[in-house]
């Protein structure tokens, strides 16, 4: 028997359009994988099909070895957190949270207080749901999908309507509160920075495949293919020599480029002389937009304007990824 929450080979379409095209994953009892892909890539229809609420065309969900198709939505046993939260406005955070608990074991009042303190709002139960804030609604929102104990929480883009900073912070929460739960997780993201805090593995969906999965580390060090790079935001491709020129010291193995990435350029005093191109502002940042030596675009992350028409560069890492692998 296989433990845990499996996905076999799971094809899902709507009409023309194939959203999940074959996936199969598994995660272990407590694995927290998180979901990165663009937009309209299958994150949230994978999610869906997985709690039983989209249709399969092809494949099965397993959990503990037993296959789940016969078993309805809410006989699963999976919490969910949506990015609205989807609290009961006419209910207040007390009531909220002990909704799901159904025919729980052991003092109602007790669980409540208890999921609240989880997430840092203890004592809040009677206060509206209307009087919280963003942050604190998808708190609440958690709280009351891992009240009732599921086996497995499916998050799809929580976070996603909070502002950056706020964002930041609760995804933090997120990974500590699941991890003090030990519960398995799907989190669905298209933040980059997101998955690696929340994920114990990333896994990259483009176009309904799953093109990857490792630790987050892993990911970024050494994405599997050309396009799981330039979706982690490689904007340039380099060959070993190339790279060198640029100050780079590593090795790449044969076949295999480098991928330039926002935080693989520094400016430094002894850089090689590099055209910019544009400037632009990110997250408190300024993204300076450069041409390599070779005649590519690359992106240079620096705390200050360029304030000049060409800057000195050194290429300090990189994606070390296959060149030919498809995508
Ligand atoms: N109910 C539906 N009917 C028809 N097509 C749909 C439906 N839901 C999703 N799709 C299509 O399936 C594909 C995958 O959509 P999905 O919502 O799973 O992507 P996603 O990665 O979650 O996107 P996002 O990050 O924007 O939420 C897209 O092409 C989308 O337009």
């Amino acid at each position: 028997m296989v433990a845990g929450l499996e996905a076999r080979d799971v094809v899902v379409r709507y009409k023309d359009v194939t959203a999940v095209d074959g996936v199969s994953l598994h995660l272990q009892p407590g694995h927290v994988l998180a979901l990165l892909g663009p937009s309209g890539s299958g994150k949230s229809t994978l999610l869906r099909a997985i709690a039983g609420l989209a249709k399969l065309d092809a494949g099965s969900i397993h959990w503990n070895g037993e296959d789940l198709s016969a078993v309805k939505v809410h006989k699963r046993n999976f919490g969910f957190v949506f990015q609205d939260g989807q609290l009961f406005p006419n209910l207040n955070v007390g009531r909220n949270v002990a909704y799901g608990l159904g025919k729980w074991q052991g003092s109602r009042q007790d669980r409540v207080a208890e999921m609240l303190e989880l997430v840092g709002l203890a004592g809040y139960e009677k206060r509206k749901t209307t009087e919280l804030s963003g942050g604190e609604a998808q708190r609440i929102a958690l709280a009351r999908s891992l009240a009732p104990s599921p086996r497995a929480l499916l998050l799809d883009e929580p976070l996603s309507a909070l502002d950056t900073g706020l964002r930041r912070h609760l995804a933090g929460e997120v990974s500590r509160i699941l991890r003090e739960v030990g519960t398995t997780a799907i989190y669905v993201t298209h933040d980059q920075e997101e998955s690696s805090m929340v994920g114990d593995t990333v896994g990259v969906i483009v176009d309904g495949r799953l093109l990857q999965r490792a630790e987050p580390d892993e990911l970024w060090r050494q994405p599997a293919s050309v396009a799981v790079a330039r979706f982690l935001g490689n904007k340039a491709f380099l060959t070993a020599d190339d790279a060198r020129a640029l100050g780079w010291s590593g090795s790449l193995p044969a076949g295999h480029v480098l991928g330039v990435g926002p935080r693989s350029l520094e400016l430094h005093p002894d850089g090689v002389p590099v055209q910019v191109l544009d400037e632009g502002f990110d997250l408190g940042h300024v993204e300076i937009g450069v041409e390599l030596p070779n005649g590519q675009r690359a992106v240079v992350r620096s705390e200050e304007r360029a304030g000049a028409e060409t800057v000195r560069v050194r290429l300090v890492g990189g994606a070390v990824t296959p060149a030919d692998a498809p995508t």
